[in-house]
């Protein structure tokens, strides 16, 4: 194998998702099957006996791809020459929180690894948070970032859009692999709007194919605005797989591209499309194609999307108010 590897910093390690995601990025699912790769795990000191735990693990599964662990409690050295950062280290929300509640407790968290970005990462570095609240998060990191161009901060609702995904398969009986152009907008919170009136189902116009506006209204969003509490409420933890998995399908999209005629949703810092206030991060419909993003412009907004729209962007700004009050960005 010839090509440099890539390499990728997880934060949070030797948590949940860390757990479910390093194994996934080490056999070649996060970037390529021909990419090889080379992993700095991030963890808090009292943390870093699970993260090498994790690491022999790694080391036993024998990836042919992986080209190496290193594993640091130091922002500075976890993020030199890192190509992807996936920020997933913060605390999970429990029982009865909204995730806003943890703007505080994270808050301070991203602020130094946005700097340590700035300051080590490589050029074409990519950033992917996951770590709840998400979008502010990123903002907070992206901010502390100024020499990282904005749009290389993202946030993951790609959760979110596989959560709708599903919904909306289950709803027509359409498999997920014929629904495309599906939109989360807004916040990866309870205000989020998964949109499908400019979705198909096996070709055909999502919204005019469901025909319920009921169903739209009172069981499609508010059953993907709040999965993530139905988990929490199911599990007696935070989804852990499938935001894994959500991360992965995230980074593999910008890396590799959208499939011709689809697009994707990624929290990403909005250039004023569809009325969202420039600089907040906020999910959007996007294509990707040689490791790059555009909104997808000129879909028609109708009164029932743009209430909705709205909502989210002002929870968004709300979160940006609460975090300039805290001196995080
Ligand atoms: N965006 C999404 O769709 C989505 C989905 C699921 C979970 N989440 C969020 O992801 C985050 C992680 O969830 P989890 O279930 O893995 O939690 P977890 O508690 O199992 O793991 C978090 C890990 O982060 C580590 N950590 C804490 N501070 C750190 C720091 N400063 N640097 C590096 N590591 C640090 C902890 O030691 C712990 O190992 C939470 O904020 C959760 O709410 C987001
Ligand atoms: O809801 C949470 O706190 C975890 C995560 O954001 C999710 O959506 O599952």
């Amino acid at each position: 194998m010839t090509r440099t590897p890539v390499n990728v910093t997880v934060t949070g390690a030797a948590g949940q998702i860390g757990y479910a995601l390093l194994f996934r990025i080490a056999s070649g699912q996060l970037l390529g099957a021909d990419v090889p790769v080379k992993l700095r795990l991030l963890e808090i000191t009292p943390a870093l006996k699970a993260a090498e735990g994790t690491a022999m693990e790694l080391d036993d599964c024998a990836f042919p791809l992986l080209q190496g662990i290193d594993i640091t409690d130091d922002p500075n050295v976890a993020f030199d020459g890192a190509n992807v950062a996936l920020l997933v280290g913060a605390r999970p929300r429990t029982k009865g929180m909204e995730r806003g509640d943890l703007l505080e407790a994270n808050g301070g968290i991203f602020k130094p690894q946005g700097k340590a970005i700035n300051d080590h990462a490589a050029d074409d570095i990519k950033v992917l948070v996951v770590g709840n609240p998400a979008n502010t998060n990123a903002l907070i990191a992206q901010a502390a970032a100024p020499d990282v161009p904005a749009e290389r901060f993202t946030a993951m609702t790609r959760l979110d859009h596989n959560r709708a995904l599903t919904q909306l398969s289950k709803k027509t009986g359409v498999a997920v692999s014929e629904i495309k152009r599906l939109t989360i907008w807004g916040n990866h919170s309870a205000t989020q709007y998964p949109d499908i009136f400019h979705a198909t189902v096996a070709g055909k116009n999502a919204a005019e194919v469901v025909n319920d506006e009921k169903w739209l209204a009172e069981d499609f969003i508010p059953t993907v605005a709040k999965r993530g509490a139905a988990i929490i409420e199911a599990r007696g933890a935070s989804s852990a797989a499938s935001a894994a998995n959500a991360a992965i399908d995230h980074v593999h999209t910008w890396v590799n591209g959208t499939a011709e005629g689809d697009w994707t949703s990624m929290g990403i810092p909005s250039d004023g499309s569809y009325g969202v206030p420039e600089g907040l991060i906020s999910s959007f419909p996007v294509t990707c194609k040689d490791g790059k993003y555009e909104i997808v412009q000129g879909l028609d907004i109708n009164e029932f999307s743009r209430t909705r729209i709205d909502a989210s962007v002002k929870e968004l700004q709300d979160e940006r108010e609460a975090v300039r009050g805290l001196g995080l960005i």
